[in-house]
This record gives C-alpha cells, sequence and structure tokens, in this order.
C-alpha cells in the first residue's frame, strides 16, 4: 500500500484555481518531488498535505489514516509528518545537539542523547554538537535542520525548496547526501523544488507539475527520455523540436535522416504522411568528422567537459549537440554530424 496518496486534491485562491484534480501515490521508503515553474501550484500540494492548507476537494492518506477529506481535516501536528524549510529555521539561540533534541522531549534523557547522537552521525556532524547556527555554513545548518525533522521518526518528511538558498554547487552534492540519509533511515519524503539537477539528484519519482497538475510522474530517466507530453519534452533538459513525416513502417522521417523505432511511451498509432514534432536531446546530434552530413556552429557554450554546440541545418532549422571539447570549432564553421537516437520523443505537428 502506498505510504501517501492523494486524490483528486483541489485547492483555490480567491476563486483561482491552484491545484486542480491532482493525485498521486508514493511507497513507502520512496523518495518523491514535486517540480515545475514558479507558481505552479507545488508549494500548495506540500501546504495541504501538512496541514497549513485545507483543500478545497480530495482525500490525502497518510499510512491508514485519511488525514484529509471532505469531513476531515487532521491538525498538523497531529499528522506525524516533518518538515525541512528553505530557510533552515533553526533555534538561533540552542546549539547544534539542543535544536535536534528539540522535538525529543518526550524521550528519557539518556535516550534523547543516544537518539542526538545518531542524528548527528547520520547528518555527518558528530563533531558540530556544541556550536551555534550562526557558526555553521548554509549547507551544515540545513543537514541540521533535517536531523532535526527526522528526530521524532515522523511517518512523512515534506521538503519545501530544501536547497534553494545555497550555493548552486552546493545544491546538487547536498541533494545527494540527503537523498542518501533519507534512504538510510527508510524515510518516505516529498520535495518540492523548481531545480531538475536537485530534482534528479535526490528523488526517486519525480512528479512534473504544470497548471495545477502532474503532468508526469515518472523516474528522473524517463522523464528525460520518455516525456509524456510536450510540456514536460520542454520543461525537462534541453533539445530541439524539428519537423517529421512518418514513412510507411513507422520510421520517421526528419531532415536529418530517418528515426526507426518511434515506439516512445507517450507515441500514438501514427500513420504514414502524418506530421509529427520530433524531440532531438543534444546527445542525439553526435560530431563526426567523417560524416557528409554538416551544420553551421552558430553558437557554442563551454561546458567543461563538453562544448554544447547551436548547430543550423541546410534548412535553417536549429539543433544542439553535446561534443567533447576537444574539438573546438568556431561559429561559422561547417562540421560533420550524424543522428545517434536512442528514444525517439515524438508529437502530434
Ligand atoms: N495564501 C495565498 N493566497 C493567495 N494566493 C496564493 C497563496 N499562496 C499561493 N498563492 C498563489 O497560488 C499560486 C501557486 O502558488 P504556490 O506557492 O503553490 O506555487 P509554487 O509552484 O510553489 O511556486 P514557487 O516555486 O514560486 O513557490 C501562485 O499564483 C500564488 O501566487
Amino acid at each position: 500500500m502506498a505510504l501517501l496518496e492523494l486524490q483528486q486534491l483541489s485547492h483555490a485562491y480567491g476563486g483561482h484555481l491552484v491545484v486542480d484534480g491532482l493525485s498521486l501515490d508514493l511507497a513507502p521508503g520512496t523518495i518523491g518531488c514535486l517540480l515545475g515553474p514558479s507558481g505552479c501550484g507545488k508549494t500548495t500540494v506540500l501546504r495541504c498535505i501538512a496541514g497549513f492548507e485545507r483543500p478545497d476537494a480530495g482525500t490525502i492518506r497518510v499510512g491508514e489514516e485519511v488525514v484529509s477529506a471532505m469531513s476531515t481535516h487532521v491538525p498538523p501536528e497531529r499528522r506525524r509528518i516533518g518538515m525541512v524549510f528553505q530557510n533552515y529555521s533553526l533555534f538561533p539561540h540552542l546549539s547544534v545537539a539542543a535544536n535536534i533534541a528539540f522535538g525529543l522531549q518526550a524521550l528519557p534523557s539518556a535516550e534523547r542523547k543516544a537518539r542526538v547522537h545518531a542524528l548527528l552521525e547520520l547528518v555527518g556532524l558528530p563533531s558540530q554538537a556544541g556550536r551555534y547556527p550562526h557558526e555553521l555554513s548554509g549547507g551544515q545548518q540545513q543537514r541540521v535542520a533535517l536531523a532535526r525533522a527526522l528526530g521524532p521518526r515522523p511517518r512523512l518528511l515534506l521538503l519545501d525548496e530544501p536547497f534553494s538558498s545555497l550555493d548552486v554547487d552546493l545544491r546538487e552534492r547536498l541533494a545527494a547526501e540527503v537523498g542518501a540519509i533519507l534512504r538510510a533511515e527508510g524515510t518516505t519524503a516529498v520535495m518540492v523544488t523548481h531545480d531538475q539537477h536537485e530534482a534528479f539528484a535526490m528523488a526517486d519519482q519525480v512528479g512534473v507539475m504544470h497548471g495545477g497538475r502532474i503532468q508526469q510522474w515518472d523516474t528522473p530517466y524517463n522523464l528525460y527520455h520518455r516525456p509524456a507530453n510536450r510540456f514536460v519534452a520542454d520543461f525537462i533538459g534541453q533539445g530541439a523540436f524539428v519537423p517529421g513525416q512518418v514513412l510507411a513502417g513507422g520510421a520517421i522521417a526528419i531532415e536529418l535522416g530517418a528515426l526507426r523505432n518511434a515506439a516512445a511511451g507517450s507515441a500514438p498509432a501514427w500513420q504514414p504522411g502524418d506530421a509529427v514534432t520530433v524531440l532531438l536531446r543534444p546527445d542525439d546530434v553526435v560530431h563526426d568528422d567523417a560524416s557528409p552530413l554538416t551544420a553551421e556552429v552558430v553558437a557554442k557554450a563551454f561546458r567543461g567537459a563538453e562544448f554544447l554546440y547551436t548547430l543550423k541545418l541546410g534548412s535553417g532549422q536549429e539543433v544542439l549537440s553535446l561534443v567533447p571539447s576537444h574539438h573546438d570549432h568556431a561559429p561559422g564553421e561547417r562540421i560533420g554530424i550524424r543522428l545517434d537516437v536512442d528514444h525517439v520523443v515524438a508529437f502530434p505537428a
């Protein structure tokens, strides 16, 4: 049975529908993430799960308990749900150990000490117990906030943009670390973010939100390689949309050649002659000096190990190509390219 189940959740602010019939299931021990652009309603979903908002319609079940339904609203403090916020919200006048012990008052003193010690070990800060929040880095403070939230062993942990006040470099690393910590504890968690790198680094399942609904609830791999619709294809990763036409036998002809195995998860039964739009990822277009097919370099972005080239085809259509950075070509040059498409993703034109 799912540990968290949202069914047909809807919520409006002053007549403006923000969450629109949203459903999702999260298995025990899974880390789920709601990912979407600013204002898509993801924080509102989190607040409904926590109990800070009362949904207009739908039900929320945590474990065996329906915590929210038309006639039910379990108050936040009785939901046994932990929360980690963007701004750490540690008590500034309490030491790290005292911050973590705060939610553990019900435990006998020896047990409380042992739990605080175990949590400090878990988040990798055993030597910082006596320090105060202002003496810690942002990443360390967020780890203390995580330890404090995990202290009372919540049945579900909610994380609201937990890394957004940290440096970009640190975000992805901490997201992966926090994912590992939650897995070590067997915690079921839901995170909200607008940053797909964070979502991918931490979550098992990601729901891409748009217009108050989940457009696709899937693994990071499938969101990238098998996007269910144009919105997801556009929002996740980079790529270019190019026109194509379905051939007899099901292959799709695009300017760069024929794509076989056009069996993306989303592909309806195409008919020969159908006009389609094909998603080409930067790794689908490979630089190859031996290829008779060439394209003009329009722009390039240095990524360290790779260049991301923007290339112009004969028709004027632009595509992206990720190329090892020892292939250093200037804008205006023509370079050989070929297709290497594993997952053909096509949508009705
Ligand atoms: N308390 C409120 N009263 C009125 N409108 C609100 C309230 N909270 C949020 N909204 C509006 O509801 C919409 C969704 O907000 P929400 O915070 O859920 O989005 P979000 O996806 O989390 O965005 P962000 O990433 O910017 O936080 C926004 O248009 C927002 O302005």
